[in-house]
């Protein structure tokens, strides 16, 4: 590979981060390649944090992507527990929070997204959000049986730490904005569903306007519960914040690069010349639904990893179509989605509840069909997958 870049340097060594090392080294690339990260910890997968971490199922020596043999047969330098904080796109240069410049001759942004916080929370004991593996380790000291644990934010972070919480014995009040939980990315249909599935498990609800929170309640720096838009106010040991996250390109403020909601990228994934993004922080236009879109899934990242690997290696133009995929472990029930749902028009249940364990749902915008949900149902999902990538016609196959 004599053409082939001097120094690909990738900040977030994380699923995309790593997985673009991985592709690269696969596809031959045998020149130096340096992983930067804010993280001390040996880089591990983030889906356990919110299942078999909290509940105990797994032990953190069970989620690591790589070992510290693999890193070390990837050939790879890492320059752990160090912060990119800016970017010199003229000159090529990372500025590293340990004082020092990294020159790069190609370079990819897998920096991830953040948790939103309420405000002036995070200096409050017993507030928690969920990203690191720090993060679930500090979470899960306090999931104490018996202890009142209130969530903020009723999406997949909220619910997924809810059914790990009853699980363990806690009491569980689940507050959410919207009328039912997960109804943001799935619609109310789907929505109520879930919430039904909840009060089975002994989770109370609490939705609606009324529900949103406005600020935290405290007494001696440590949380005592949750104060509501209407001014009532509800008591708590432990509160966890789960209201969404933010694209981590603060470090990228003036480098040139087109910021927004994400890292602004080609089809490609090219964000300047030399310069690619790849997971959670990357908004691209997906040719696959003709829209832009930045997508936090972990198959995402890894799929997006690979052709930035590709791309950085040959320098082709070629876009990068996906249909996404994500799933949510909601107790012992997976929830599996293919498409792309944000912005519907209509979803419709075709066949069964999550009571009953199978259940399939499609999603519609404009005349195609655009996202398929399954709960145990496997092979009809990837047959719905299908559809979604030949792009049908929803008259098609669900009828008026
Ligand atoms: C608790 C939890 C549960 C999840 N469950 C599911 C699930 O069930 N299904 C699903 O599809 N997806 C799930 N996801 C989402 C999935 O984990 C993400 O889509 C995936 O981790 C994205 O990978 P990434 O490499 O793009 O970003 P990240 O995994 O966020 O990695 C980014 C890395 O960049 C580093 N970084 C950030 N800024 C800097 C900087 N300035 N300098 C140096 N390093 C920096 C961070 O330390 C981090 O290691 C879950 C996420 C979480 C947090």
């Amino acid at each position: 590979m004599s053409d082939a870049p001097s120094h690909i340097v990738i900040v977030g060594a994380s699923a995309a981060g790593l997985t673009t090392a991985a592709a690269l080294r696969r596809n031959g690339y045998d020149r130096a390649l340096t992983l930067v990260d804010s993280e001390r910890h040996t880089p591990y997968d983030r889906p356990p944090l919110a299942k078999q971490l909290l509940t105990g199922e797994w032990g953190p020596e069970r989620i690591g992507l790589k070992t510290d043999a693999d890193l070390a047969a990837l050939g790879v330098s890492i320059r752990a527990g160090v912060t990119a904080t800016g970017l010199d796109i003229g000159r090529s240069v990372v500025s590293l929070s340990d004082a020092t410049d990294l020159a790069f001759d190609r370079l990819v942004v897998a920096t991830g997204v953040t948790p939103r916080v309420l405000p002036d929370s995070t200096h409050l004991a017993g507030v928690h959000t969920l990203r690191t593996l720090d993060d679930a380790l500090g979470l899960k000291e306090e999931l104490v049986a018996g202890r009142h644990l209130v969530i903020v934010g009723g999406g997949f972070l909220g619910t997924e730490v809810a059914a790990a919480a009853v699980g363990l014995g806690l009491t569980v009040t689940l507050v959410n904005a919207l009328p039912t939980p997960l109804e943001r990315g799935l619609g109310p249909a789907i929505g109520a569903e879930v919430a039904a599935l909840h009060r089975l498990h002994g989770v109370e609800l609490r939705t609606g306007a009324a529900s949103a929170v406005r600020s935290l309640v405290a007494a001696d720096g440590r949380v005592t519960g949750v104060e509501f838009a209407d001014g009532s106010r509800l008591g708590a040991d432990v509160v966890f914040v789960a209201i969404g996250a933010t694209p981590a390109i603060g470090w990228l403020a003036g480098s040139g690069l087109r910021l927004g909601d994400g890292v602004e990228c080609a089809p490609d994934l090219s964000a300047a010349p030399g310069v690619y993004a790849a997971g959670d922080v990357a908004r691209w236009d997906n040719p696959a639904f003709d829209q832009s879109m930045r997508v936090e899934h972990r198959t995402n990242a890894t799929e997006q990893a690979v052709h930035v690997a590709g791309r950085l290696l040959d320098g082709a133009p070629d876009a990068f179509a996906s249909v996404p995929y994500f799933w949510t472990d909601q107790y012992d029930l997976k929830l599996q989605v293919h498409g792309w749902i944000k912005g519907y028009d209509e979803v419709r249940i075709l066949e069964g509840s999550l009571v009953e364990r199978r259940m399939i749902a499609v999603f519609r915008r404009g005349d195609r069909v655009v996202g398929a949900l399954g709960v145990g149902a496997a092979k009809a999902l990837r047959q719905w997958r299908q559809l979604i990538v030949d792009r049908t016609a929803w008259a098609d196959v669900v009828g008026s």
